[in-house]
């Protein structure tokens, strides 16, 4: 059987190692061959491809980024459509698909299979915002990054006495921020999941420097402030319509400094968190999900994609997959809070 590979949406420390661990379960053990589709959902609408054997991933599952390239092409727009990509497969003599994606390009890979198209999935995010996995590959390496970033912070805070705002990224779930901020000792942590007025900020703030600390704030960049109704977006519209975000840091500093009168500076993290290697835990995960996706195409399981449940690898059905995102819980939060100010 001959499977066309596909990384789409944002990119996500350990695509590669998911690459590589289908490729090896799959040429070794299940009897398949492989091709890589380059830049998500465009290559397979553009017949875009590169040979996929043993050799092209070797040594892969420590290197950043993705080895195929990626984008947030919509496979339903211009060229696209299910029976053009239907076409392009029979001509390539591509048997089935797997998508290793977030929610977007498994909403995409939900309509294929619907019309027809042999596809599992592979969930990948940094945000880990997928209901129906415990964990996805990336976050831990994100969180890692996004901690020694504060820890640094922390350490010139307290040469300034400032109070010290670091923006995480995490789309509409603060989970990035949730971890990291807990990790490095946040003072406060401000999630898109918690509405959180000035006021409770200013309390924090105000009660972690007069212990003689620098305050350290962590905010994820889908926090909707107490005052306000929508997260904070000034970067127009990416390739799907949705509002890209970000900035949210730089603007709550100088309302921090103004109420407090500690000087304030906003560091905002960005795309640092989703670059470099990939942590052990996430090549770990990464390698299973990949492989359990090669036993998952030669068990037919189309519409279906891996994910992680306690310490065992599943399958679920794409359905259920996308059906809400996985945000932080209250309890979670409040465990958290309990640390603030
Ligand atoms: N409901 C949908 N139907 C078809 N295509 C979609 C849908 N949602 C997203 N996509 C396409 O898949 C691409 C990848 O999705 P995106 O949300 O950006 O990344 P991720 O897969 O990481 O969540 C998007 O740019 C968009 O073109
Ligand atoms: O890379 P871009 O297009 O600037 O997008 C930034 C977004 O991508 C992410 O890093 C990851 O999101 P996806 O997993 O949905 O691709 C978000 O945290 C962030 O909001
Ligand atoms: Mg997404």
């Amino acid at each position: 059987m001959r499977i066309g590979i596909l990384t789409s949406g944002g990119d996500c420390p350990g695509l590669n190692a998911v690459i590589r661990g289908i490729v090896l379960k799959g040429t070794e053990i299940n009897g398949q061959e492989f091709v890589g589709f380059k830049g998500g959902w465009r290559g397979v609408v553009n017949s875009d491809l590169i040979e996929l054997g043993r050799s092209n991933v070797r040594g892969i599952a420590k290197e950043g980024g993705t080895i195929l390239g990626t984008s947030r092409t919509n496979p339903f727009e211009g060229e696209g459509g299910a029976e053009r990509i239907q076409q392009n497969l029979e001509r390539e003599g591509i048997d089935a698909v797997i998508a290793i994606g977030g929610e977007g390009t498994l909403a995409a890979a939900k309509r294929l299979t619907d019309a027809g198209l042999k596809i599992v999935g592979v969930p990948k995010t940094i945000d880990n915002d997928l209901d129906a996995t415990d964990y996805t590959f990336g976050f831990d390496t994100a969180v890692q990054i996004a901690t020694d970033a504060m820890d640094r912070l922390r350490t010139t805070g307290d040469s300034h006495s400032r109070c010290m705002v670091a923006e995480v990224m995490g789309r509409h779930v603060g989970w990035i921020a949730l971890h990291s901020g807990m990790a490095a000792g946040a003072h406060a942590i401000l999630i898109p999941e918690q509405k959180t007025t000035m006021e409770q900020i200013r309390s924090w703030v105000e009660s972690a420097n007069a212990r003689g600390r620098a305050p350290l704030v962590v905010v994820a960049e889908g926090f909707v402030p107490g005052e306000t109704d929508d997260a904070h977006s000034e970067r127009g519209l990416d390739a799907f319509g949705r509002p890209r975000l970000g900035g949210i840091g730089e603007r709550l500093a100088p309302m921090i400094e103004e109420m407090t009168g500690i000087e304030t500076r906003a560091t905002t993290l960005g795309h640092i968190q989703r670059g470099g290697v990939p942590s052990a835990y996430d090549r770990v995960l990464a390698t299973r999900l990949g492989m359990a996706a090669s036993d998952s195409v030669l068990e037919e399981r189309w519409g279906q994609m891996v994910a992680l449940r306690a310490t065992d690898i599943v399958n679920v059905g794409f359905e259920e997959a996308l059906g809400k995102l996985k945000v932080v819980p209250q309890h979670r939060y409040d465990e958290a809070a309990l640390l603030f100010g």
